[in-house]
Order: structure tokens, then sequence, then C-alpha cells
């Protein structure tokens, strides 16, 4: 099987080369479920000083990263890595876990790093297919956002994650967050375990799990609740939660 194949355009590759380096996305790398490859921008510099930013046209703080270099480099990756190019940026629309799992289905993806105030508008619409966010704040830098995506999107590949482990029931997995995990000790300073999941009864268990993470979602994220529909048995677990927690 082909590794699915990421490159980034980044300022700072040796940044981004972390996230191979250790970990699920480490292994996956070794196993060749994944490929990394960056292009620097500052390579397509010709000028001596290599410049990639220039003030902004309009005037304002800050500098705005040329289109000239990113274009370049964007291509040379094109010709290597016909994936969509995704640009990470506070503009962009969520990285969720429906986004990360459409990802997870292509071949391939060019990822674009942002510096600065931002990059020239142009290389947006010239080459960008989707800008997205990981979150409603301001980095210094696009290469976190794509580490974050290059890892979220890793695990949903066959073979990424051991077989003690698996992304099914990760948080956001079916829409819901994840339910309270334990481990041994059976006692830590005083506090004991759920006693269902000593009981050795995996229907109870799963039960109670199903449970939690309606009940964690029901009053941390309520708007992930509108979003999915619940089954009967999950409406009649919810219930049971709330009347729970309300009493
Ligand atoms: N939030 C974000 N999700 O993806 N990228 C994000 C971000 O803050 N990028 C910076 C925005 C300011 N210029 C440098 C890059």
């Amino acid at each position: 099987m082909m590794p699915m194949r990421f490159d980034v355009i980044t300022l700072f590759p040796e940044l981004v080369k972390a996230v191979v380096s250790s970990g699920v996305t480490g292994r996956a790398a070794e196993r060749g479920i994944i490929s990394l490859k960056q292009w620097n921008p500052r390579d397509y510099a010709l000028d001596v000083h290599r410049t990639v930013d220039d003030r902004p046209y309009g005037g304002g703080p800050g500098m705005v990263m040329k289109g000239d270099c990113l274009l370049q480099a964007i291509r040379d990756a094109r010709r290597e890595n016909p994936g969509k190019v995704v640009y990470l940026s506070p503009q962009g629309i969520p990285l969720n876990q429906a986004l990360v799992t459409e990802l997870a289905a292509a071949e391939n993806v060019i990822l674009l790093c942002g510096r600065y105030e931002g990059i020239d508008e142009r290389v947006i619409a010239l080459e960008v297919d989707l800008e997205c966010s990981i979150g409603d704040y301001v980095l210094s830098g696009g290469e976190l956002g794509a580490m974050v995506l290059i890892d979220a999107v890793t695990r949903l590949l066959p073979g990424a994650l051991g077989h003690h482990e698996s992304a099914a029931q990760d948080s956001f997995f079916d829409g819901l967050l994840d339910c309270s995990h334990y481990t041994r000790p059976e006692e830590l300073e005083g506090l004991a375990i759920p006693a269902v999941l000593k009981s050795g009864n995996h229907a109870d268990i799963a039960k109670w799990r199903k449970k939690q993470a309606l009940g964690k979602t029901w009053r941390r994220r309520p708007e992930l609740l509108q979003a999915r529909q619940l089954t009967d048995s999950e409406r009649v677990l919810l219930n049971e939660y709330i009347n729970e927690f309300e009493s």
C-alpha cells in the first residue's frame, strides 16, 4: 500500500519534521503508512537576502508572505504530489473529525503554512483548494496546524494505531466526547474506580461508557448533540444520565 503523502510548504521545515519523529505518527512514517516532504519558500527567493516577505499594500503592521516564492514551492510540490492544497489559517473552516476523515480518504495532501500577518491573497486564489483552521486563536505560524492535521489524519489510516488502540473509541469518532478512563491502581489517593468497570460484564461496561460519553457531551458540548441524531437507546441512556445528574 502506498503511503499517504504530506507535502508541507513551510519556512520552518525542521519544526514540521518533528511530527514524524515519535509516537503514532513517527511509527506510521517508519512503517511507510505516511510520508512527509517539506518545501521551503526561501529556497525560491533569488535575492541575496532570500526575501520571502514584504510590507503590506495599504500599510499597517507586520509583513506579508510574498506570492512568487510560495507559488513556485506549491507548484513544485504539486508536480510530485497532485493532492489538494490545504492552507492553514484562522479564516478557514474548522478542522473537525468529519474533515479529518474526509482528508484521510485522500491519497495525499499539500499543506501550506503561513507566517507573519499572512500570505498574499492571490496565492489562495491561484492554488489553494481548502482553507482550514485548527481553532479560533492566532498562532505564529501554520506549522502547528499542519502537524495537528497530520496527526489526526494519520490516526485514521489503516495500521497506524496498534491493535490495543482504536480510533473508533476516540472522542468525536461518533460525534461525541470520550468517556472517562481509569487504570491501575484500583484506588488512587482514596478514589476508587466505577464498579461496573470491574464487573467483567462487557455489555454493561459498553453501556456505561456510552452513557458517560453522552452525558459528558450534554454537559460540555451540547451543540454536538444538536448535530447528531441519537438512537432510541442513546436517548434513553442520556435521559437516565440527566435524571441522575439533576437528582
Ligand atoms: N488558528 C489557526 N489555524 O490554522 N492556522 C492558524 C493560525 O493562527 N495561523 C497563523 C495566523 C497568523 N499568521 C501566521 C499563521
